[in-house]
């Protein structure tokens, strides 16, 4: 039995392979894989773990469904065909619970760099550019009793909301496609349209997964209905923020920041302007990336490739319908 890995990953999911007795073929180059290698790779096993990017459509999928297990080494599957896996039934696994807090983290460590434009301040620091105590000078705005706008009120999202509603007492509102008893008894969050949540919200933080119709969702439109001094956060998708329409936003004050964790396209190049706007932090996708999430990642999408190359149940599987 054999596993194709398409990076490098902790030990500690290794490790559960080599007790399973499955080989494992690993992806050692620092390059990304053309989609031609990921298939001629997977030609030659029973598994697929794949980190970082990869189209697995329904061409990939139709070459390769001989494939006992498509195990994800990330909680979003918006890069899966999961109608055509199910078609297949070809079980997709995927890691969501281990990585909501590392995830939620980031969120709340780029607005509060966004509040208070820490990373450019960093960067004049770095540039010679010491600006001594000016009360008009360095001005951020405080985060205390404002309204946070949730948009998906998910795993990571709720873990956004608790960090903000402890440290800030912010008001808590959300867009979700359900209603979050839990949020709304321990929080006292409100569930609103998306409308209300663009109108009301200081601080619009987005959690939703990426789907067509989240795709694009803020855009133009959607930020001229936005607060002149809110904040937009996105460590969901790139692809769900419109990247033209977020910079004109900042250059004309329609809304006052951005943190960004996830951009459009990904990854940003390093000229893009809203790198050198100082109410703007950019991360490379860094949410799950410590190294006791990604070591709980490793080890649950291996438990995921291990039980689907032996026909078991996955662990944490997007596409149950396989099983009924
Ligand atoms: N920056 C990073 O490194 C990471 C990013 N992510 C992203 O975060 C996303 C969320 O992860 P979890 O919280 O674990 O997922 P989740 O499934 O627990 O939460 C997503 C929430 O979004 C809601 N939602 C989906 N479509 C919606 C819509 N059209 N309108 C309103 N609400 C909608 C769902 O009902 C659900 O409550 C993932 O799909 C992934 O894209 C996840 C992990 C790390
Ligand atoms: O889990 C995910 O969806 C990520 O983006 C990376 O952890």
């Amino acid at each position: 039995m054999k596993i194709f890995i398409t990076r490098i990953i902790p030990e500690a999911g290794l490790q559960l392979f080599r007790d399973a007795g499955i080989e494992v073929i690993q992806w050692e180059e620092k390059r990304e894989l053309t989609q031609a290698e990921l298939i001629e790779n997977c030609k030659k096993v029973d598994g697929l773990l794949i980190a970082g990017r990869g189209n697995i459509d329904a061409e990939f999928l139709n070459e390769c469904k001989h494939l006992k297990v498509i195990s994800l080494f990330a909680t979003g599957y918006d890069n899966v065909d999961i109608a055509e896996a199910t078609k297949l039934k070809i079980p997709i696994g995927h890691t969501p619970d281990v990585l909501s807090k590392a995830t939620a983290d980031i969120a709340f460590l780029l607005l509060q760099n966004v509040a208070r434009k820490a990373f450019f301040h960093h960067k004049r620091i770095i540039n010679d550019d010491w600006n001594f105590f000016e009360p008009l000078a360095n001005i951020g705005q405080d985060l205390q009793g404002k309204t946070l706008g949730i948009l998906g009120l998910g795993k990571i999202g709720y873990e956004m909301a608790k960090a903000c509603k402890g440290a800030f007492e912010m008001d808590i509102i959300y867009h979700n496609r359900s209603t979050n008893k839990e949020a709304e008894e321990k929080l006292g969050a409100r569930r609103v349209s998306f409308e209300e949540l663009l109108e009301k919200s200081d601080v619009i933080s987005v959690h939703a997964n990426l789907t067509d119709e989240t795709k694009d969702l803020f855009n133009r439109e959607a930020f001229a209905k936005m607060k002149p001094i809110a904040i937009f956060v996105n460590t969901a998708r790139g692809p769900m923020h419109n990247e033209k329409d977020l910079l004109e936003a900042l250059k004309n004050k329609t809304i006052w920041g951005a943190g960004l964790d996830v951009t459009n396209p990904e990854p940003m190049h390093f000229d893009n302007e809203l790198l050198n706007m100082a109410n703007v932090a950019v991360l490379p996708h860094i949410g799950s990336s410590t190294a006791e999430t990604r070591n709980d990642m490793a080890v649950l999408s291996a438990k995921n490739a291990i039980a689907g190359i032996k026909g078991e149940r996955l662990v944490k599987v997007v596409n149950s319908a396989i099983y009924e």
